[in-house]
């Protein structure tokens, strides 16, 4: 690390309030350089975290934090603020096993009153703490700092509206980088735009704001003429003052003095809900990161010099490719086909459709429950719309399945990418409830991906199903290495598969930890045990004929999921137990996710601690042996 005088000065936010104002250009430099040096040998949300060097150093300067409530949305873009708050000590353990989040997070400091991960939650969040202190809990001032892209979200107008009915002090930090993880997209960015388009009239205007009652008159008229400038009409009113905020801005998010400023005049003057608009650029004063499509939003570990990131090589294509690249493939012969993300264009592969057909991919911003409902309505109008939103992520459009789609019965196919464990993100963005909340839905049929070539065949079986709602499920990262059909061949509906034969015991896979049971298979028979191996392919409905017969046929029947409890498992011991067979014996173990978040590390390491590791499986199904076997295997270990 390079020497950082100012910054070694600072161990806490109480520090930085100790430095003159002069002194804090330089602080947010060393700040930056920091958080440049720490990304480069650990990874992770780069982009966000430069925009906003400044203006954390603004807002720790001007709030009592932790009395004051810093809530930022996200969270991705707090990595300067670890290191200003008693964190910068373990900044190299970040989004690492048993290291820091990558995230804000309550359980890992003070300075973290709420956490994040899933975006637009802030200003709801900080409402809340807001009424607390009117209510007489002891909580100063909240401020809510969120993203142009994160405030596409409907929920942040919801609190944006309560807030403005409920007129209460509280502040609202609108940090515009003209940027989400893609472009942003929609009528919501064009309005931003137009705003932060007028300056140096709006810069005037928020010097103005602040300092309005001592400005010599002429000065006054100028700051009238710029909120015009700014406003909706003469006079006027933006969007936000319509909602019931007072506005001010925008203001230069780079320039320290200047977000100080704007930052003292509102805390000083604010009686009611307050929105401050700030404007930032991405990546901010790291070249490669300025100059990337992405704005370096998410990286790997980097070369400083050249901003060169070393990415592992793959071994086998990854879900997501195979994904993009087959969906493609599958519109080129179905105009009907549409595909829908919520502002992950790059994320769920969507993008190599929307090059070759881009009116047919809808970005619909930050807004997953408007886009369930948004497919919802393109298929109850006769096209055929896969919804492409990571699993975690889809929890937000839960009602939207349940009322919208299963409930009537229309065809949406959803594309359930970062199924089960994902790694650095953490326990946030697990997709860890999937099965559980999808299979019980009536209507709906439920996938899962055993390797990418099944993700081929399971693409062309939701394009070819009109009867309902289906949904496909398949992980983060590299597929098995299988080799991939020319073309994907609908699958019958509630069928799996074997894929090896043997007498003891039968190990039913759902989805892609099919690899790991594979890797038990081979250990339970390298201790002479004899295993079956079965890909169930489907949840719901369950190959009922296929569990019947691995039931019968084996001493125990064991089923592996990559997913919480209450999903596939228990639907097939639901299954056995109302047909009467679990009376019958055979011991029916289900591995599932623990009941328990689980923090971030590596996948493998993540399944380790969850049990779902192939030895884990062994142990299960070797434990469901007679005593006999059991002690015929611990002679052969
Ligand atoms: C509910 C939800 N959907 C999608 C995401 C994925 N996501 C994380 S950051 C981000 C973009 C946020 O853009 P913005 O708020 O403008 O922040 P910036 O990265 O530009 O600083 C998206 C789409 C998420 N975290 N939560
Ligand atoms: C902050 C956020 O939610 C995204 O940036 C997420 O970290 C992306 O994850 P993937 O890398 O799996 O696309
Ligand atoms: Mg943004």
């Amino acid at each position: 690390m390079t020497p950082k005088p100012m910054l070694d000065r600072v161990a806490s936010p109480a520090d930085l309030r100790a430095l003159p104002d002069r002194d804090l250009p330089q602080l947010a430099d060393e700040l930056r350089r920091e958080v440049i040096e720490v990304v480069s040998q650990t990874g992770g949300h780069l982009g966000s975290s430069l925009g906003v060097v400044e203006l954390t150093v603004a807002l720790h300067a001007v709030f009592d934090t932790p009395r004051d409530k810093l809530i930022w949305d996200v969270g991705h873009q707090c990595y300067p603020h670890k290191i200003l708050t008693g964190r910068r000590d373990r900044m190299l353990t970040l989004r690492q096993a048993g290291g820091l989040s990558g995230f804000t997070k309550r359980s890992e400091s003070e300075y973290d009153p709420f956490g994040a991960a899933h975006s637009s939650t802030s200003i709801s969040a900080a409402l809340g703490f807001a009424m607390a202190r009117e209510m007489g809990q002891p909580v100063g001032d909240t401020v809510a700092v969120i993203g142009d892209g994160a405030i596409t979200a409907g929920m942040a107008y919801e609190a944006m509206n309560h807030a403005g009915h409920l007129g209460k002090r509280l502040f609202v930090i609108l940090n515009d980088n003209d940027m989400s993880i893609a472009p942003p997209v929609g009528a919501m960015q064009t309005y931003l735009n137009s705003i932060a388009s007028k300056e140096p009239f709006a810069t005037l205007k928020a010097i103005a704001e602040g300092l309005e009652d001592h400005l010599p008159a002429p000065l006054r008229e100028g700051a009238r003429r710029a909120r015009e400038m700014v406003s909706d009409r003469p006079g006027g009113v933006t969007l936000f003052e319509k909602l019931g905020f007072s506005y001010f801005g925008p203001v230069n998010g780079h320039d320290v003095p200047m977000l100080l400023h704007a930052l003292r005049s509102m805390r000083d003057k604010a009686d009611g809900p307050v929105l401050l608009h700030v404007v930032t650029r991405k990546g901010y004063g790291y070249g490669p990161a300025e100059g990337a499509d992405d704005k370096y939003h998410g990286v790997a570990k980097f070369d400083i010099a050249t901003g060169r990131q070393h990415k592992t090589p793959a071994n086998a294509p990854n879900y997501t490719a195979v994904f993009g690249q087959t969906l493609t493939d599958e519109a080129a012969r179905d105009p009907r086909i549409v595909a829908i993300t919520a502002a992950m264009p790059g994320g769920t592969g969507l993008d190599v459709m929307q090059k070759r057909f881009p009116a047919r991919v809808f970005d619909v911003g930050i807004a997953e429950q408007h886009g369930v409902t948004f497919a919802a309505g393109l298929a109850a109008g006769g096209m055929k719309p896969f919804c492409a939103i990571y699993s975690s992520f889809l929890q937000r459009g839960y009602d939207q399945i349940v009322h919208d789609v299963a409930l009537q019965n229309l065809p949406v196919r959803f594309m359930i990418d970062r199924a089960g464990l994902v790694g650095q993100d953490g326990a946030t963005h697990a997709g860890a409830f999937d099965i559980m909340f999808l299979a019980n839905l009536p209507n709906m049929v439920v996938m899962a991906a055993g390797d990418e070539a099944e993700l081929v065949h399971m693409i062309a079986t939701a394009a070819a199903h009109d009867a309902g709602p289906i949904a496909l499920r398949y992980p983060r990262g590299e597929g098995m290495g299988v080799a991939l059909p020319e073309r994907g061949q609908p699958l019958e509906i509630g069928k799996g598969r074997i894929l090896r034969e043997g007498g003891d015991v039968a190990l039913l896979s759902f989805g892609a930890h099919l690899s790991e049971v594979l890797a038990a298979a081979a250990i339970l028979e390298a201790e002479g045990v004899s295993v079956t191996v079965a890909d169930a392919r489907f949840a719901k409905p369950l190959d009922s004929d296929l569990v019947d017969r691995l039931h019968r046929q084996h001493r125990s029947l064991v089923t592996v999921e990559q997913g919480s409890t209450g999903g596939f498992g228990a639907l097939v011991l639901h299954h056995l137990a109302m047909s009467g067979q679990l009376d019958r014996g055979g011991a029916v173990p289900t591995m599932t996710l623990p009941d328990r978040f689980i923090d971030q590390a590596s996948p493998a390491q993540m399944y380790a601690w969850a049990g779902l590791a192939a030895e884990d499986i062994a142990a299960m199904a070797r434990g469901t042996l007679s005593s006999a076997q059991s002690a015929r295997i611990v002679r052969l270990r």
